[in-house]
């Protein structure tokens, strides 16, 4: 079956999905917002949990340390690939952005954001960075390489998961996301596009391109319009409760094959998202349906993982009841599926082909937009 994504655009077959666009990320968004939208952040004097210098070293790699193997996946600014260490013969991911692109898409303060994020965070259902370079032309992200594909393509291949196999996800997405808030960082673009799984079929959220330490509320137009909360659309200041709007949607997602506001236009998908009424599927389990609602709720004093007890609250929600979070943390739980890697270590059978392009990777010359890029 074919199955489309994010970047590629390519079509479904699946029947749910004959109408289904693909959903544009926050570049869209950025560009079709309303008038006089004012982009930019704020934050409180508080004291950052992060640390200021990087300590994933850049310059440890070089291109000539890596053979470039296929396309892995596109996104706004480039593609990942699978390489192969010329030193080690392991296979990583490395993330190439186009500095051009970037700049003319006014990502810049994001990017290097991504970079500072994934330095700092280590955990068992994030992605890791290994290091970062640059060449005139392009960033790299040298990252472990993920196996397993895309959870996006395995929902759209089962059409929709059982309530125990979505609670699974679910449930290591909240550790993953609890880890993030710990450190005062807020995700902002939770969808399964962005959750890879690895070869015993954990999950690893990769992407952090808009992940950004907000030590009190940020303002910043950004995510997937399916997974937006309404907060973000009507630019009030937001918190890391935007992260819980989005993990409602992904259950959601999960347990039906599609998002409970989808709409053909990203306008129409946010008007829904403000009228926030959802229609609920006669088979969803009634605990389930009660997570939701309490997570895609526009009230932010009635939202689950927005009050006092913070994630427990979700944690201890009765559609968890059966969970033991510290063994699902220890990766001490059978996972619901094994993607079949039959071909060994560096199998990249489970990601989707996408044509490939002549690289200019590696170009020495001058470099208009060195300053913006110091990090890497
Ligand atoms: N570490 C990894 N291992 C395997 N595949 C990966 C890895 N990182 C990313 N990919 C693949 O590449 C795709 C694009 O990656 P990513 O979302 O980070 O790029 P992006 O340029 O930020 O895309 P977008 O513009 O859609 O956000 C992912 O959806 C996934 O399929």
């Amino acid at each position: 079956m074919s199955i489309m994504s994010t970047t590629t655009l390519s079509i479904t077959n699946s029947k749910i999905y004959s109408n289904y666009i693909p959903k544009f990320q926050v570049t869209y968004l950025l560009f079709h917002c309303p008038k006089n939208y004012q982009y930019y952040n704020y934050k409180h004097h508080g004291i950052s949990l992060l640390p200021q210098k990087s300590t994933i070293s850049k310059g440890k790699y070089n291109l000539t340390d890596f053979q470039i193997m296929r396309t892995l996946g596109t996104g706004s600014f480039g593609r990942v690939h699978l390489v192969r260490s010329i030193h080690n013969g392991r296979y990583y991911a490395i993330k190439v952005l186009k500095k051009e692109k970037i700049i003319k898409m006014k990502q810049v303060e994001h990017t290097n954001d991504e970079r500072r994020m994934l330095k700092l965070v280590e955990h068992p259902f994030l992605i890791r960075m290994w290091g970062t370079f640059q060449d005139s032309k392009n960033l790299f992200m040298v990252m472990d390489f993920i196996e397993g594909g895309e959870l996006f393509s395995l929902l759209r291949r089962s059409q929709r998961f059982p309530n125990p196999v979505a609670k699974f996800y679910a449930a290591e997405v909240i550790l993953a996301l609890e880890y993030l808030h710990s450190f005062n960082i807020i995700y902002r673009d939770l969808k399964p596009e962005n959750i890879l799984l690895d070869r015993n079929g954990h999950i690893k959220i990769t992407d952090f391109g808009f992940a950004k330490e907000v030590i009190s509320y940020t303002w910043t137009l950004c995510g997937t319009p399916d997974y937006i909360a309404p907060e973000i659309i009507s630019a009030k200041p937001y918190g890391k409760s935007v992260d819980w709007w989005s993990l409602g949607i992904l259950i959601f997602e999960m347990l039906s094959g599609y998002t409970p506001f989808y709409s053909k236009t990203p306008i129409k998908t946010y008007e829904k998202i403000l009228n926030c009424k959802i229609n609920f599927p006669s088979y969803f389990h009634i605990n389930s349906i009660d997570l939701i609602k309490r997570l895609v709720t526009k009230d932010l004093t009635r939202r689950l993982g927005n009050l006092s007890n913070g994630v427990y609250d979700i944690k201890n929600h009765e559609w968890f009841e059966e969970v033991i979070w510290e063994k699902l943390l220890n990766k001490d739980i059978e996972t619901p599926y094994e993607p079949p890697i039959s071909g060994g270590i560096g199998d990249s059978s489970l990601f989707d082909f996408y044509p490939e392009e002549k690289f200019d990777y590696g170009i020495k010359g001058e470099d208009p937009y060195q300053q913006y890029f110091t990090e890497f």
